[in-house]
């Protein structure tokens, strides 16, 4: 009985919590600089809009001194990674550190190649606040010096319930928080460690809604940069909420991709309250 009634007063909690981070990011509308890739531009500058962050993909290294100190938050992602764009990507979270904004990375397809691996091990360096993958992304990247690659693209082989030991010590080595994104996305900040059991499973069938999801958790993190591990459920929360209010007008992935939008744009705070499903899965010791 006392443990029902606790686990109800954190489910509304976070309810709450989500919503409150959601009202914020309306208010406030942070500026999120975006260096991303090609393929996701499009879906993350939407979805930052449609959430009421404002977006700007801006990745040219002479830009960065007069651009990044306006930006609440900046998002890089390596999705189609090239050296000309690193010393941009380090410059950006460079400055961002000195001004003590936070910064979100996106390790896409992290073991797809030695160059990938190694740009990633020394972005993690850099202090990202927040760190989201897939399972098979943060398996490789807290695996990176036991060298057990297993999938080289950008889509997961693994549950995210394989990863969450990964998660943990990932968390533990970089100071970061660690979202794997999932069935149920995992969050954990090395000691505390929560499930999202949001979202629907067309949202994999559509290309860069991982990419979307974490320029979304920039955002969050932009308006509570103390709470990063809040802020990162919340993201997660709130974009699995709209993916499947999404899916009971879908049609399949190009109409989820639309009402996914749609449904971000449009939540209410009784539908946050009444959907986010969010609950605590252990402590680490
Ligand atoms: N089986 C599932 N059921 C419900 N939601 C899911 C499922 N799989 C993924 N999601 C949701 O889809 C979104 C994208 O997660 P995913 O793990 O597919 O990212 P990703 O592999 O990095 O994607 P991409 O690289 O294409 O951007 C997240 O919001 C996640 O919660
Ligand atoms: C498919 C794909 N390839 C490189 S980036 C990207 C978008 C999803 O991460
Ligand atoms: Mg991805």
């Amino acid at each position: 009985m006392g443990n029902k009634n606790q686990s109800l007063e954190e489910e509304e909690d976070w309810g709450m919590k989500s919503w409150k981070n959601l009202e914020k990011v309306g208010e406030k509308s942070p500026l999120i600089q975006c260096i991303t890739n090609y393929v996701s531009m499009d879906l993350v500058a939407n979805t930052l809009l449609a959430s009421g962050a404002s977006p700007a993909m801006l990745h040219c290294l002479q830009e960065i001194p007069d651009f990044t100190p306006h930006a609440d938050a900046l998002c890089l992602n390596v999705g189609t990674l090239s050296p000309d764009w690193l010393p941009s990507m380090k410059s950006a979270a460079e400055l961002v550190n000195e001004l003590g904004k936070p910064w979100v990375f996106d390790p896409v397809a992290v073991s797809a190649s030695d160059f990938r691996l190694k740009t990633c091990i020394e972005l993690v360096g850099l202090k990202p606040a927040v760190i989201r993958g897939n399972a098979s992304e943060i398996l490789a990247l807290a695996n990176a010096s036991r060298d057990t690659h297993t999938s080289k693209g950008a889509d997961s082989s693994h549950g995210s319930m394989d990863a969450i030991e990964a998660a943990k010590s990932l968390a533990i080595a970089s100071g970061a928080v660690v979202a794997v994104s999932g069935a149920v996305d995992i969050i954990t900040d090395g000691q505390r460690l929560v499930g999202v059991h949001n979202g629907v499973a067309m949202m994999q069938r559509i290309t860069a809604t991982g990419c979307a999801v974490t320029a979304l958790i920039a955002a969050f993190v932009a308006v509570d940069p103390l709470h990063a591990f809040e802020a990162t459920a919340s993201a997660l929360s709130i974009f699995g909420v709209a993916g499947e209010i999404g899916m009971d007008m879908a049609e399949g992935p190009a109409s989820l991709r639309m009402h996914l939008l749609d449904s971000l744009y449009g939540l209410d705070q009784a539908t946050i309250l009444s959907r986010v499903n969010i609950s605590c899965m252990s402590r680490a010791s």
